[in-house]
């Protein structure tokens, strides 16, 4: 997949979405943002499905300029998007080496388990040992883990994030490890750190696309100075973890 486009459906009271085509291509980050119940969830399952005008709101769903037909979309839903929500836990009897080689195998990728630890060990504080069994894993380790297994052995070209932060993961590593292996990220998320991480992002409200903003240059400084806290609030919940000083 090289890019996806929304056609535009319509709103809870059936009027239609005022947006133009939208065109995302593969190692974009876009973010999603709007109230509880404002249609996020709703727009992600239409991109998942690649609905063509079949879904409660009206949305078309193009793969590389081409709407499939229902048997092809079957085919393709369960394998086009990976989801990394909130939390998710591993419940394999392998090691994190056991379980890479059968996934890298599965996926007949040529690539060393190592790669894809330091990787995920460069997401999460506590360092991933390959011999440790994946369900002994912490909430955070797990995360990176899957984080990594998305980005470099996983097919799926589009990638669905609930709230990256947790367990210590640092958010901007593994955006920046999704979207540098070309997937196309979409994250929900209530923060603005994150919403300005993205170029673009997706306002959604009453069940629609209400607008789609560029992030403005202005923006750009407002995101440096976030990223300016974000980096030294990082700092300190590393050292409060460490029982240190926080000074
Ligand atoms: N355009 C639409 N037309 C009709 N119903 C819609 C539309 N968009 C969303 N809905 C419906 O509205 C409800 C809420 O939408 P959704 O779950 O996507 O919201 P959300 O923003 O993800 O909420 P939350 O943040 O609470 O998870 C769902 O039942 C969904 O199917």
């Amino acid at each position: 997949m090289e890019h996806i486009t929304i056609y535009p459906g319509y709103d809870k009271n059936r009027r239609p979405e005022a947006f133009s085509p939208l065109t995302l291509q593969a190692g974009e980050l876009c973010a999603i943002v709007g109230n509880t119940g404002s249609g996020k969830s709703r727009l992600l399952k239409d991109m998942e499905q690649l609905v063509d005008r079949d879904s409660v709101t009206g949305r078309r769903i193009a793969l590389d300029n081409a709407v499939l037909p229902p048997a092809r979309r079957l085919e393709l839903s369960g394998r086009l998007i990976a989801h990394l929500s909130q939390n998710m836990r591993f419940v394999l009897d392998l090691t994190v080496e056991e379980f890479l080689r059968l996934h890298i195998s599965c996926r007949k990728k040529d690539i060393l388990p190592e790669l894809v630890i330091a990787a995920a060990n460069t997401i999460t504080p506590e360092a991933i040992c390959s011999c440790v069994s994946l369900n002994r894993l912490s909430g955070g380790q797990s995360r990176a883990l899957m984080i990594a297994d998305i980005a470099m052995i996983c097919d799926s070209p589009i990638v669905l994030v609930d709230e990256i932060e947790n367990a210590g993961i640092n958010k901007k590593k593994a955006l920046e490890l999704l979207t540098g292996n070309q997937k196309l990220v979409f994250i929900v998320t209530h923060d603005p750190h994150t919403a300005l991480m993205a170029p673009r992002r997706l306002v959604m409200k009453n069940g629609a696309v209400a607008s789609v903003i560029r992030r403005t240059d202005q923006e750009l400084l407002q995101f440096h100075l976030l990223d300016q806290m974000y980096e030294k609030q990082t700092a300190l919940q590393s050292l409060l973890r460490k029982g240190t000083l926080l000074i």
